[in-house]
């Protein structure tokens, strides 16, 4: 097969520019951004000057003065924006797994005489760990996890179950849920629906409110490239705010948290979902890199999105050195996140010999490796770098070396 020419592509890629906004390792094709986005540059500058001037020189006044105290606010109506969410729903806070918890908690309480969670079998492990942590804390008259395979999601939908727990775009082969059909099927069934959004916010578009999504939660370090462990943000329509309290009742989240007062108090709305205090570092790194999307569509992000995965799965099935290799995730662009997952019985071989060749990409067992396309600071070329790459390896059989033997601890 031929590599396919990409330079006119860049040239007319309206997305090009922002690619000078992100520090990339020098002579690597970062195909990551799905596990961890790329450093943008006015996140540093942002750390740099918080600890030198916000924390090293206005220190404790911060709070009010540099406005860290609105931080989850602030960055969780920015996030609202890419999600189709009007302000006051979403906050910005702790991780996934414990917005996942708290949410659950909301769901059973708003749903009192229904008991059953129902998610999918292949969902993220930490959607099924929390919902076995629930079941363990609440018992099994309070909370029971059914765990189906995707396609029978609908039919295994009754009036038993009091939530829906889906993540929209799987972490495995990419496959995209069509949240506004499985959500108006929930309903009427009566079932409240959240949506894990880890892997589609900042690359898919996102109408939450429109699809009239009850509950969602997402990372801040994936595609919109808040840093390791950037805070996460959860969604709460307005319509379920104040009905119940959540669970995780910290001082921040408290009616009046400077009144210091012996009892709880939520306060009003979703900020009730605060509990402790926030990592203030990264949290202004997201603030700073959820700027990168001023002036830039969702739509264009998955337009380019979406001709890159196309551009990549075509190379793959058109090559005879794929010829072991089967493309998992769905070849229809609007079945599929901004992945491409390829099935191969040396998958961890491939991964490490592009590792070593300088394309970055992950693992994941038993047998697929992943090329996460983020659309604001991958190009083309990326692209098409990334395809010789794992065709040059192919036909020299790198990926059988011994070396490529033993698998890592975190890929
Ligand atoms: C679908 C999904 N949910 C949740 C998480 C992570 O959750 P947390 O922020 O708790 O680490 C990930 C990735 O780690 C994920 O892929
Ligand atoms: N959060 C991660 C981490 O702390 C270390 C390594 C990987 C991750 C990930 O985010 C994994 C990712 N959610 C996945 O889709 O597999």
């Amino acid at each position: 097969m031929t590599i396919p020419d990409t330079v006119a592509l860049d040239r007319s890629d309206p997305l090009a520019s922002l690619r000078e906004q992100f520090l990339l390792p020098e002579g690597k094709v970062y195909l990551d951004g799905n596990s961890l986005g790329a450093l943008p540059k006015a996140a540093m500058a942002r750390i740099e000057a918080v600890v030198r001037k916000e924390w090293g020189q206005d220190l404790i006044s911060s709070w009010n003065s540099n406005d860290w105290i609105n931080l989850p606010i602030t960055v969780g109506e920015k996030i609202a924006t890419l999600m189709g969410a009007a302000p006051g729903q979403v906050i910005s806070c702790d991780n996934v797994s414990i917005n996942l918890f708290k949410l659950i908690v909301t769901a059973l309480q708003l749903q009192m005489g229904r008991k059953v969670i129902l998610t999918q079998k292949d969902n993220f492990p930490t959607d099924l760990y929390m919902t076995e942590g629930v079941g363990a804390l609440l018992g099994d008259q309070r909370c029971v996890t059914r765990s189906v395979p995707a396609d029978q999601l609908v039919e295994a939908m009754d009036t038993d179950i009091a939530l829906l727990l889906l993540t929209q775009v799987n972490f495995r082969d990419g496959r995209l849920h069509d949240i506004e059909a499985i959500t108006r099927a929930a309903h009427a069934n009566g079932i409240l629906v959240l949506w894990d959004l880890a892997h589609s916010a900042g690359v898919v578009p996102l109408e939450l409110d429109r699809w009239q999504v009850d509950m969602a939660v997402g990372c801040g370090y994936k595609f919109l490239n808040g840093g390791p462990g950037a805070p996460a943000f959860l969604y709460l329509a307005t319509r379920h705010q104040d009905k119940v309290s959540q669970p995780l009742s910290g001082w921040l989240g408290h009616a009046e948290p400077f009144a210091f007062e012996p009892g709880y108090r939520p306060a009003p709305g979703v900020s009730r979902y605060l509990g402790g205090t926030p990592g203030i570092l990264g949290m202004s790194a997201l603030d700073a890199a959820l700027d990168v999307f001023d002036g830039f569509t969702i739509d264009q992000i998955r337009g380019k999105s979406s001709a890159m995965t196309a551009l990549f799965i075509d190379g793959v099935r058109s090559a005879s050195e794929c010829s072991e290799c089967r493309v998992v995730t769905p070849l229809v662009p609007e079945e599929r996140g901004s992945q491409v997952s390829l099935a191969h019985p040396r998958a961890y071989g491939i991964a490490q010999a592009l590792i070593e060749a300088g394309v970055v990409v992950d693992f994941r067992a038993p047998d697929i490796v992943r090329f996460g396309f983020s659309p604001l600071y991958n190009s083309y070329r990326d692209v098409a770098d990334a395809l010789r790459q794992l065709l040059r390896i192919l036909a020299a059989g790198e990926h059988l070396q011994a070396r490529f033997d033993t698998r890592a601890k975190v890929t």
